[in-house]
């Protein structure tokens, strides 16, 4: 038996998973911003709302949404990224609106465009409440697509988030022509400066090697698919941050999560030391070159951070 699902935000992911589980005989409805309406009316009469709106979708949907919300309705939350406003991931953003919502996160190496291809891939949903995430494994899974779970919800959307970060570096050292060896000591690096948020927010570091950590950093920081990565190799070209966005015209969740995980940083004492050099990258106050170059200069220290 099929399930009713919603889907809120009909971009790039929301329509992929809106044809993957059509596919799998699961009666699909959808509401966007572009439709207009109201997204309440969407919820009514489903089994599950899948929401896949950025990031900056997500506050001003959850306040549109409080108090409305159909009782015991699960959302399963797909976006990646930390909120520039409240310095939240999605899911605590969600929490604030709807406190009392089955709440369940699917994050994983998932680039929209090789799912729509029937490409293979995994991903895992990740939930406090374990059979929420069992329920939905087991209902969502695709020939397509492997799910696993996890209960680590902060963990899985840390590492979601930040990855987008470290893949915009690496679009800049594949755009500046560095090499393998500064590619793979970047994303080392950037591993451990995930590690370093992951852990502070509450998340568990299996997840950080896991498929919404590690896996997801492979995928998006070695694939021109990943908006993030074509977005570092532009501005390894010399475009600034509009020009690179605007040649993108989709969603790139990096530089807002730079910017609050930056400002997260200062306020918790975090050394962030590739987060900060695409901030400065970004507001204009150094070359992409010069930025490496500061990296390599720092003071030397031990390799483990968390
Ligand atoms: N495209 C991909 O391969 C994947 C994307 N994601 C995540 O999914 C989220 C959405 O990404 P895409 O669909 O790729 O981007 P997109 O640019 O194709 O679509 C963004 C969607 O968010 C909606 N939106 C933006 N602001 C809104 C607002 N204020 N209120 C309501 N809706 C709003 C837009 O109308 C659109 O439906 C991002 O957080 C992204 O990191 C996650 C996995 C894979
Ligand atoms: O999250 C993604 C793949 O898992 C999509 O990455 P981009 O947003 O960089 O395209």
């Amino acid at each position: 038996m099929g399930l009713r699902i919603t889907v809120l935000g009909r971009g790039a992911w929301g329509g992929t998973l809106l044809r993957l589980w059509e596919r799998q005989g699961h009666q699909l409805r959808s509401w966007s911003r572009r439709d207009g309406g109201d997204p309440a009316s969407a919820l009514q009469d489903c089994d599950l709302a899948v929401v896949a709106v950025s990031m900056v979708g997500v506050a001003p949907l959850g306040l549109g949404l409080q108090g409305r919300w159909p009782e015991g309705l699960p959302l399963l939350s797909c976006s990646k990224g930390i909120d520039l406003d409240s310095l939240c991931t999605a899911s605590q953003l969600w929490r604030r609106h709807l406190p009392a919502v089955p709440l369940a996160v699917l994050s994983g190496p998932n680039l929209a465009e090789e799912l729509d291809r029937g490409l293979p891939a995994a991903s895992v949903l990740s939930s406090d409440d374990p059979g929420l995430a069992r329920r939905l494994q087991e209902q969502l899974r695709t020939p397509h697509l492997r799910l696993y779970t996890n209960a680590d919800p902060i963990g899985t959307e840390a590492a979601g988030a930040l990855k987008n970060v470290i893949a915009l570096a690496a679009g800049i050292s594949d755009g500046l022509g560095l090499g393998a060896n500064a590619k793979a000591s970047l994303l080392c690096r950037g591993l451990a400066e995930i590690a370093v948020v992951l852990q502070a927010l509450g998340g568990q570091s299996t997840t950080l090697y896991g498929l919404a950590g590690l896996g997801d950093l492979l995928a998006t920081a070695n694939s021109s698919l990943s908006r993030n990565y074509r977005f570092g190799s532009l501005l390894a070209e010399g475009c600034d941050e509009s020009t690179a966005l605007g040649r993108i015209g989709a969603t790139v969740e990096g530089p807002r999560t730079a910017r609050a995980t930056l400002a997260l940083a200062e306020r918790e004492g975090w050394q962030l030391p590739i987060c900060a050099q695409v901030v400065r990258l970004l507001a204009g106050e150094l070359e992409a070159r010069q930025a490496v170059q500061e990296l390599m200069q720092r003071d030397l220290r031990a390799e483990a951070v968390a």
